[in-house]
């Protein structure tokens, strides 16, 4: 069963996240296993879209030479982009204004041209939705779930996520070092969109003393009262983790911009949550942004492996003859489900999970006590 392909393409869009280079080294070997050729599509769709204005081309032939010795490495060999979504691609007007076009027709045009017979596209919510849409306008498509973020339903893990929680838990380690010798709160803001599954797991991980998560609106009173409870018994420094679209009761999540055909950028909650509790509590606090530090790197042996096994169950999918499917993980193997469902609704943290359960357990504020 090859389905008639005989050559298919990998694209990486979104943000970047450890273990792409894995998935683009299993689905290249996968694929000349089965006699294909390779090509991987430079900066998401831009190869395509922006062909010309890459000196090398925008496609790059994924060889054995080009693959070997990347399932290591951080980033993605092919360049990935946030912005200039091709289905809301933003478009200068005579005016000056930005106004988005859909470039759908002219993209598929593009893979007709290039005889690109299957994609491979590896991505978080927002690439999946694209795919989904060119699958509905006629490509043949396999989805791979990526993202640090973990907000993707259908599976039950993304690639990305374990080697951001581990590098944070990590940052946060340190954290409790500088803040102990101090007598300061330290909060410490971390990555993950709408979805608090970093800071939760990161925080409880490395033992904070308060979490805050898009998905549990906060109050500090209760966080300040945690802080100064805990100076009476002598430990004079605390540790809060908060996610980047943690929210307080009533208000907005911190936008930090957004521009014409890019997703809004989150950040600075951490600064606002450490001004609050140094009035509330009088004790001196600092805020730090992990930010990007958290996507960078080498990944995880588990995002590795999950990498791997995503990027080979791509290729059997196609080659069983699917499309406008996801591969999932659901333990132990790892099926396909299909694109629409995987894309319906963001996987936020459920409010009476074990770990949150288990948090409360341990004396864990989220500022909802
Ligand atoms: N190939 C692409 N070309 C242009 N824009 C893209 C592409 N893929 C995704 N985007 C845009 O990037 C944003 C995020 O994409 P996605 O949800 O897939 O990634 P993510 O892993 O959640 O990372 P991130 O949150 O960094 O942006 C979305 O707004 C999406 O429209
Ligand atoms: O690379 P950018 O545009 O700053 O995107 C940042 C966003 O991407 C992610 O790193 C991954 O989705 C989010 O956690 C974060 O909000
Ligand atoms: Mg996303």
């Amino acid at each position: 069963m090859s389905q008639g392909i005989k050559r298919i393409a990998i694209s990486t869009g979104g943000g970047d996240a450890p273990g792409l280079n894995a998935v683009i080294y299993a689905a290249t070997l996968a694929a000349h296993s089965r006699g294909w050729d390779v090509v991987g599509i430079r900066d998401g769709y831009n190869g395509l879209l922006l062909g010309d204005e890459y000196p090398d081309g925008g496609l790059i032939e994924l060889t054995r030479n080009r693959v070997r010795g990347i399932i290591h490495q951080g980033g993605t060999i092919l360049g990935s982009t946030n912005r200039g979504n091709p289905i809301a691609y933003p478009v200068q007007q005579p005016d000056g204004s930005w106004a988005e076009q859909d470039r759908t027709e002219e993209l598929l045009g593009r893979f007709d041209q290039h005889r690109i017979d299957a994609l491979i596209t590896i991505g978080g919510d927002g690439s999946l939705a694209i795919g989904h849409h060119l699958h509905q306008a006629g490509l043949r498509l396999v989805g791979v779930p990526k993202t640090i973020d973990n907000d993707l339903e259908c599976t039950a893990a993304t690639f990305g996520f374990d080697s951001a929680v581990d590098f944070a838990s990590e940052c946060i380690d340190r954290l409790f070092s500088t803040a102990t010798s101090h007598s300061r709160i330290l909060v410490v803001e971390v990555m993950g969109r709408y979805a608090g599954w970093i800071a939760l797991h990161a925080g409880m991980a490395s033992g904070v003393h308060a979490i805050l998560i898009p998905e549990i609106p906060y109050r500090l009173d209760p966080v300040a009262a945690l802080i100064n409870e805990r100076a009476q018994r002598g430990s004079t420094y605390s540790i809060v983790c908060v996610a980047e679209g943690a929210k307080p009761v009533g208000g907005a999540h911190t936008v930090a911009g957004k521009a014409v055909g890019q997703a809004e950028r989150l950040g600075g909650v951490g600064a606002k949550v450490a001004a609050e509790l140094e009035a509330l509590t009088g004790r001196e606090s600092r805020a730090v942004v992990l930010g990007h530090l958290l996507r960078g790197g080498s990944p995880s042996s588990v995002d590795r492996l999950l990498g791997l096994r995503f990027g080979a169950a791509a290729v059997r999918a196609l080659d069983e003859g699917h499309s406008g499917v996801m591969v999932a993980l659901n333990p132990p193997t790892v099926d396909y489900v299909p694109l629409a469902a995987a894309t319906r609704q963001l996987k936020v943290v459920p409010l009476d999970c074990d770990a949150i359960q288990t948090a409360r357990d341990l004396g864990i504020r989220f500022g909802d006590e």
